[in-house]
Parts: structure tokens; C-alpha cells; sequence
């Protein structure tokens, strides 16, 4: 599986020990974040990566800021895209078996580096369930046509 890899500044650390772990994992990583402490905006990140999710560039999309909301809202404007913010492992799991979402966002600011790792194991291992769920992804999807 490829997974585009996004951040800010915010992250840098983050990202790269997330790299680290999903290419010891044996995950192909595309990396379109910033890879300096310079202050930088997270929109351009987000809609990067976005994109690639979007295009079939990659497989799935992780996404890092210091909180993880910005870099999502940013996220979520590109079509075909639902990033989910996650804090802990369970909304991450339940973030694909009900929501089908090809984004896992967080935040460096909020979560630590294992609780981190382990979100991103989970999520990445984790099915959409679909049936009555895949009828509410449907309707989001919807939202988009309108
Ligand atoms: O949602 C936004 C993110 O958390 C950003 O990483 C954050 O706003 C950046 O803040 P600052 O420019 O103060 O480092």
C-alpha cells in the first residue's frame, strides 16, 4: 500500500518518525509535506495530499499539523476525500470500519509519538464495514454533487 504523507511545521518531527515507522512496516510513503521548522501553511499540505488520495496517486492519505483540524478542514474541500481527526486509536478504527475515511489526520501538539504509531496501525489495518454504513458514506459523498 502507498501512503502520501502531509505536515506543517508544527510537525516535522512527527512526520518523520511516522516515515520511519510506515517504511519499516513495509508501507511505500510518498512524502509532500515540509521537511523544515519554517513556518509554513498547512492548507497547501492538506490539499496536497488530498489530491493524491483523490487521483489514485496513492492509496491513502496521513496528515499531520499541530492540531490535526486544520490540516483535515483543508483536506475535506478536495472531492472524493474524508480525513478524519483522530486523538486515540478507537475513533481511528471506527474512522474506517463506519466512515471509510482515506485520510487519518492528527495533531502533533496533541498526541504523542506511540499513541501516534498506533493509530496509524490500526487505521491502516482496518476494513469499511459498509452495508447501512456504506448507505451514510453515500450521502456524505452526495454533498458534494449539490
Ligand atoms: O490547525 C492548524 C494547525 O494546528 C497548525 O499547525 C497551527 O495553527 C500552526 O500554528 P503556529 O503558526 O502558531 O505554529
Amino acid at each position: 500500500m502507498k501512503i502520501g504523507i502531509g505536515n506543517d511545521h508544527a510537525a516535522v518531527d512527527m512526520k518523520f518518525e511516522i516515515v520511519k515507522y510506515l517504511e519499516e512496516s513495509g508501507y511505500e510513503v510518498v512524502n509532500f509535506g515540509t521537511d523544515t521548522n519554517d513556518s509554513c501553511d498547512y492548507p497547501v499540505y492538506g490539499e496536497k495530499v488530498a489530491r493524491a488520495v483523490a487521483n489514485g496517486e496513492v492509496d491513502r492519505g496521513i496528515l499531520i499539523c499541530g492540531t490535526g483540524v486544520g490540516i483535515s478542514l483543508a483536506a475535506n474541500k478536495v472531492k472524493g476525500i474524508r480525513a478524519a481527526v483522530c486523538s486515540e486509536s478507537v475513533t481511528a478504527r471506527f474512522s474506517r470500519l463506519h466512515n471509510d475515511a482515506n485520510i487519518l489526520a492528527f495533531g502533533a501538539r496533541i498526541v504523542g509519538v506511540e499513541t501516534a504509531k498506533d493509530m496509524v496501525n490500526v487505521w491502516l489495518n482496518t476494513e469499511f464495514e459498509g452495508g447501512r454504513h456504506q448507505r451514510r458514506v453515500d450521502l456524505i459523498m452526495k454533498i458534494e454533487e449539490e
